[in-house]
């Protein structure tokens, strides 16, 4: 048997004073979790991470049987029956709660978590609220960047860095809470005071069962526990049942008229963004604006106005600090080297997102929109037909190419992408490179014409098998259009 010694999260004792799910980033004082399901269990890296600092480690039973003994007679061990049920509490207490010292806002939803959650922050900014954000652009501390890789961190990194935000003096944070951090617990210990639904589609549905399990796992965010408050798009069909379902008190918004506690009215669209009018329940009115194009984005911009809002700060000033906020990296971002089209490059890579681009798009043209169009290997493969048909339906031109393949055939995933997009109407052409087919695009593309780079957004890098090559659409963009434009 170890020596059994206490472990203390108070600060006296061998103290605890971070958690860690990686033997790698250990800091000496650490609590390591070794998580089953994971190549950590049976702590593997058990003695790597007591080398490194650690005082105490999280395992379940059958990790403690396959830990090496000479590591648990060092450091006491900490079994529970669901190590991952305690985790997040656990590393809130030991980093001292930090989520409760500031208004949290959580968005969820298939589209429109990144877009809401930044121009939150933008608004909050602008509006003289120090602002923190965690989402798939990474986090933001206070104006600060800090590079996190998952939309929402596991739950020892993310009240990591709530103390660190805390630290910092940030008031206000807003972040992207993904169905998989709700199933997996990475929110444990947070109680947002705002949760934001934004809409719901087809999504993760490699991760799962079906979309109803998918729509479970968002609607858990809006239960005691999880929230206090929400904050709900009554113009998405998911967002209606939401309302009826949640055991939380619930605010809704709209954008399209509907009655609702926040309302988008005197929307005035234009291509590169909109003006609006926020009625607050109060039927106070808020002049407001937002600098990305689309109806879908006056959406956003409603839920980021509303939540903050609802989260105690004044409506008016963070609808005036939306109005004159940036854009969002890698969403409906332009790239222009003075060529006689327009290029859009932009996240787009699920159905609805498509749909909303290339809707969006259309009336911003007399001439023809051009879409280049992929899909990422390794995920929901029931996706790839129906963007291939939304594509074919709603653009001129579709150039199919690769997206992110990983470990899949490449030519699969496109074969499967032109299955849809073989309905029509649109012309049709396959080109596996992507920076072929962006200059296929490019190339094709008449003065009053719209590109539509769609799928990567921000990201700058292409996986093909385990390597992820430097690719960014943006750059890609620019580099062969300096050959288009010099023609
Ligand atoms: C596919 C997947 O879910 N992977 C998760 C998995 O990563 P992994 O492949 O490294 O896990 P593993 O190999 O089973 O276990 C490795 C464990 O050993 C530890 N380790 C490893 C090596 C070592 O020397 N020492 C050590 O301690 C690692 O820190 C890790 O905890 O376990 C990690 C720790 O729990 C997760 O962070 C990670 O999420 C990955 C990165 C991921 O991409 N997940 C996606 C599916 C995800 O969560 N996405 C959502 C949705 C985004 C959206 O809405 O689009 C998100 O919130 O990001
Ligand atoms: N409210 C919305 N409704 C429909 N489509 C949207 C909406 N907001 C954004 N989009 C589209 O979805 C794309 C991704 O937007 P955003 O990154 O804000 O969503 P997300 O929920 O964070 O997505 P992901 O989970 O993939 O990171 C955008 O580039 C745009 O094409």
């Amino acid at each position: 048997m170890p020596d059994v010694r206490a472990v203390r999260l108070d600060g006296a004792g061998p103290a605890v004073s971070g958690v860690s799910l990686s033997s790698q980033r250990i800091v000496p004082g650490d609590l390591y979790a070794g998580l089953p399901g994971s190549r950590a269990h049976g702590i593997t890296f058990a003695a790597d991470a007591v080398a490194a600092g650690a005082v105490a480690l999280l395992t379940d039973d059958a990790g403690l049987d396959a830990a090496p003994g000479d590591v648990l007679d060092r450091v006491p061990v900490l079994v529970v029956p669901e190590p991952r049920r305690v985790l997040g509490r656990l590393a809130a207490h030991v980093y001292g709660e930090p989520a409760a010292a500031m208004r949290m806002i959580g968005i969820t939803g298939t589209q429109g978590k990144t877009t809401t959650t930044r121009l939150a922050e933008g608004a909050l900014a602008a509006a003289g609220t120090v602002a923190g954000v965690v989402g798939t652009l990474g986090t933001r501390i206070a104006g600060v960047e800090v590079k996190t890789a998952l939309t929402t961190p596991e739950a020892p990194d993310l009240h990591a860095l709530f103390a660190v935000m805390r630290e910092r003096g940030v008031e206000a944070c807003a972040m992207e809470v993904s169905s998989h951090a709700l199933v997996m617990g990475r929110v444990d210990g947070v109680v947002f005071d705002v949760a934001v639904f934004t809409n719901l589609g087809r999504d993760h549905l490699d991760f799962h069962t079906d979309v109803e399990d998918y729509f479970r796992a968002k609607a858990s965010l809006f239960t005691p526990g999880r929230s206090r408050l929400g904050l709900v798009n009554v113009d998405d069909e998911h967002g209606r049942r939401l309302v009826e379902q949640a055991t939380v008190p619930v605010r809704t918004f709209s954008a399209t008229g509907r009655a609702a506690d926040w309302r988008a009215v005197e929307v005035d669209l234009a291509p590169d963004g909109s003006t609006f009018v926020v009625v607050a329940p109060d039927g106070s009115r808020h002049p407001a604006g937002v600098p990305l194009p689309g109806a879908f984005n006056v959406a956003n911009a409603l839920a980021a106005v509303a939540a903050c809002g609802e989260a105690g700060l004044d409506p008016a000033r963070v609808a005036a600090g939306l109005a004159g906020g940036a854009g969002v990296p890698g969403r409906f971002e332009r790239v222009d080297a003075g060529q006689e089209f327009a290029v859009v490059v932009d996240y787009a890579h699920k159905p609805d997102a498509v749909e909303a681009a290339l809707r969006t798009l259309r009336p911003l043209t007399d001439g023809r929109v051009i879409v280049v169009i992929g899909a990422g290997g390794d995920r929901d493969p029931g996706k790839r037909p129906i963007m291939g048909e939304i594509a074919a339906r709603l653009a001129d031109l579709v150039v199919v190419t690769d997206d992110n393949p990983r470990r899949e055939d490449p030519a699969a995933i496109r074969q499967a992408l032109l299955a849809g997009a073989a309905a029509g109407p649109a012309e049709v052409r396959e080109v596996g490179d992507r920076r072929v087919a962006i200059r296929t695009a490019l190339e094709a593309a008449r003065p009053g014409d719209i590109v539509l780079v769609a799928g990567k957004g921000h990201e700058a890098g292409q996986q093909v098998g385990d390597v992820v090559q430097p690719f960014d659409d943006r750059d890609v963009v620019r580099e062969e259009l300096a050959g288009v434009v010099g023609r």
